[in-house]
């Protein structure tokens, strides 16, 4: 089966993701009867558009951003063009903007227009504008996954979804944010400034561009409302969550929590109490019983607790941007695949 795919947001996952695309070809044929070609990619500056697939090769090696698709696009001769045409699907890996949700809101809404397939990794669009992309999709007869804005490489949403099927979840917590727990590991193990291990993760490519979504527990935020959205019914706004981050956390406060055998972890919640659903995150001292003592570095993990299967979780999915484009990837394949 063919799939014709555009990409928006040329950044760090965005190339990874073509990457993949090109490390998984033969993989995606012989396991999925999947034959994707990347057909636009576009930046700030415009899109690079060929309607017989553009070069993953030369794109993977590419520097990320606008000015790199114009010399990609001056190299073939072939001006950059001002949209995206029609294909099967979106891939929506631009910044994310909490505030107004764009530009990922109006690359969605054009897809969805198009009737085409969206698979979104910015997480901005859905938390400000769930309902109304999801009204529109149904109107359209197309299909939204968004595992790459729920936590990506952790499972989240296929759990919720898939496997605890005909539970009632009465609760999640996890850990979320992979740039505040390695900013907490590593102050807490190894003694790091605040400063110095959040510029290890902007280098690992972990931190959003505005890393203060990290550090101030925005992030951890918007993943838990989606999840709360989508598993426990909710109709919650940003607004809605009280959010603590990581940046009160000081190193007495590790000290203390080392002493007595603890660790400090952004947790974000959502419950479900009195009727209603609440959600908050806040950094938490937690002792060794905790499934999510263990949860380090990078890696982030989270906790259901349901009526009849008890708690269910997982723990792993470090934050990178090769497992970002690895879950987007994976909601590719759910969304396309017959075998
Ligand atoms: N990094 C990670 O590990 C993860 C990231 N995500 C999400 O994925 C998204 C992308 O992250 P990441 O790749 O790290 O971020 P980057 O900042 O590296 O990439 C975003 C890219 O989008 C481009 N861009 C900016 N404005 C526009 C626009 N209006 N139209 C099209 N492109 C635009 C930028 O290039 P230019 O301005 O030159 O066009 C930039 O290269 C974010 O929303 C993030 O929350 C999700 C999971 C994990
Ligand atoms: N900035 C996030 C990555 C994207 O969701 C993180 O640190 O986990």
């Amino acid at each position: 089966m063919r799939i014709n795919l555009v990409l928006t947001g040329f950044g760090i996952v965005g190339r990874e993701f073509i990457k993949l695309l090109e490390e998984k070809r033969d993989a995606l044929r012989g396991n999925y009867d999947l034959d994707i070609r990347l057909v636009a990619v576009g930046g700030r500056g415009g899109f690079l558009a060929n309607e017989d697939g553009l070069d993953l090769t030369a794109l993977g090696g590419a520097e990320t951003g606008s000015r790199s698709l114009q010399a990609y696009a001056d190299a073939q001769g072939s001006p950059l063009v001002a949209s995206f045409g029609e294909a099967d699907a979106l891939i929506e890996a631009t910044p994310t903007d909490t505030d107004t949700g764009e530009p990922g809101l109006g690359y969605i809404m054009q897809a969805i227009r198009n009737r085409m397939d969206v698979v979104a990794l910015s997480k901005g669009a859905l938390v400000r504008h769930y309902n109304e992309i999801f009204a529109a999709a149904a109107t359209n007869r197309v299909r939204l996954k968004f595992s790459g804005a729920t936590a990506a490489a952790l499972p989240t949403l296929d759990i919720g979804q898939i496997s605890l099927a005909g539970c009632e979840i009465l609760s999640i917590e996890g850990i979320l944010n992979g740039t505040s727990n390695y900013i907490l590991s590593r102050m807490q193990q190894d003694r790091l400034s605040f400063e110095e291990a959040l510029r290890i993760a902007q280098s690992r490519g972990i931190a959003e561009a505005n890393p203060k979504l990290d550090v101030e527990g925005t992030d951890s935020a918007c993943k838990m409302l989606l999840l709360a959205n989508c598993l426990l019914g909710s109709k919650l706004s940003l607004s809605d969550v009280s959010v603590t981050g990581i940046v009160g956390v000081t190193e007495q406060d590790l000290e203390e929590a080392r002493a007595q055998g603890s660790k400090i972890k952004l947790l974000a919640r959502a419950r479900k109490q009195d009727g209603a659903v609440r959600v908050e995150v806040s950094p938490r001292k937690i002792g060794t019983d905790h499934l999510l003592f263990s949860v380090d570095g990078t890696n982030k993990g989270i906790v259901f607790r349901t009526d009849t299967m008890g708690e269910v979780g997982a723990v792993g999915g470090s934050s990178s941007p090769r497992g970002a484009a690895a879950a987007a990837m994976k909601d590719l394949i759910h969304l396309y695949r017959k075998i």
